[in-house]
């Protein structure tokens, strides 16, 4: 189980105080996919940084199975949009990188489980620069999952690629999913990707956010999802909820 309670996050600037999220809680069982979706701004990048480890400093409590984050005592996968992988090795080395890093021996079955699953097994000499968007972002996923972490933390992972690979490495991605049932935060500007891939969706607030409303989705893997009527009210229903938002940004703005 993760648990976010009463997380608070403020950067300093030049000229101030910024602050990221504000009293934000939020708990994600285990083997559970929640979507997280806000506006531009809203501290969602904040959210998956502090679960990282990458940032401190903060008020509030996080706890993945009770224990405060530590990377090097809990395993979390962190998947990012520009894919973080290091250009000067290859597919395999990026691949393995994380298992690497905690000095452990892979799991070969399932490595080539994995490489095999993501279509990988033909470019594991390639380097970074050799492959499209879309490969890059498999051999992110790849070195995620091969880490077999406790936590996944996905950063708007599938945002730079186009609409029908972006659409296949959903369908990757929750595959891959259903069978090792990693917990999982999804960060997505994208109302259809939240409705997607997520088994519950977290809305939040503009910055600095907080959770404005949380959906259990009962759409959640089901077949021909996109092409039906039930997808396009949900994603609706969440359009919705953003919109609110705006709308009173801007009757704010003009009073
Ligand atoms: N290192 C930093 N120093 C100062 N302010 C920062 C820093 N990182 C983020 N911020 C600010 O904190 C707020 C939240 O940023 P964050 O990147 O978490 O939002 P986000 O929801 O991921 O945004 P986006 O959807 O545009 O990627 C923003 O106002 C941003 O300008």
């Amino acid at each position: 189980m993760i648990s976010v309670e009463g997380l608070t996050v403020r950067y300093g600037t030049g000229n101030g105080i910024v602050e990221a999220l504000s009293d934000f809680s939020i708990k994600v069982a285990d083997g559970d996919i929640i979507a997280v979706i806000g506006p531009s701004g809203c501290g969602k990048s904040t959210l998956l940084h502090v679960l990282a480890g990458i940032i401190g400093g903060y008020e509030g409590a996080v706890l993945i199975n009770g224990r405060p984050v530590n990377p090097t005592e809990q395993r979390i996968g962190l998947i990012l949009q520009d894919y973080g992988l290091l250009p000067w090795k290859t597919v395999y080395e990026n691949a393995v990188l994380g298992l690497k890093i905690k000095g452990e021996a892979s799991d070969k079955t399932y490595m080539k489980y994995i490489l095999d699953r993501l279509g990988l097994v033909d470019m594991l000499d390639r380097y970074p620069n050799q492959l499209s968007g879309g490969q890059r972002q498999r051999v992110a996923i790849a070195r995620s999952f091969i880490l077999k972490p406790d936590l996944l933390l996905m950063d708007e992972p599938f945002s730079a690629l186009d609409e029908i690979t972006r659409e296949s490495m959903q369908d990757l991605f929750l595959d891959i999913w259903r069978q090792y049932r990693v917990s999982t935060l999804f960060v997505t500007h994208s109302i259809e990707e939240a409705v997607y891939v997520g088994r519950r969706i977290v809305v939040l607030t503009p910055s600095p956010g907080r959770v404005k409303g949380e959906i259990e989705n009962p759409l959640f893997g089901m077949n021909d999802l996109r092409l039906s009527d039930d997808f396009y009210h949900m994603s609706m229903r969440i359009r919705r909820m953003l919109r609110e938002d705006e709308e009173n940004i801007d009757e704010a703005q003009t009073h």
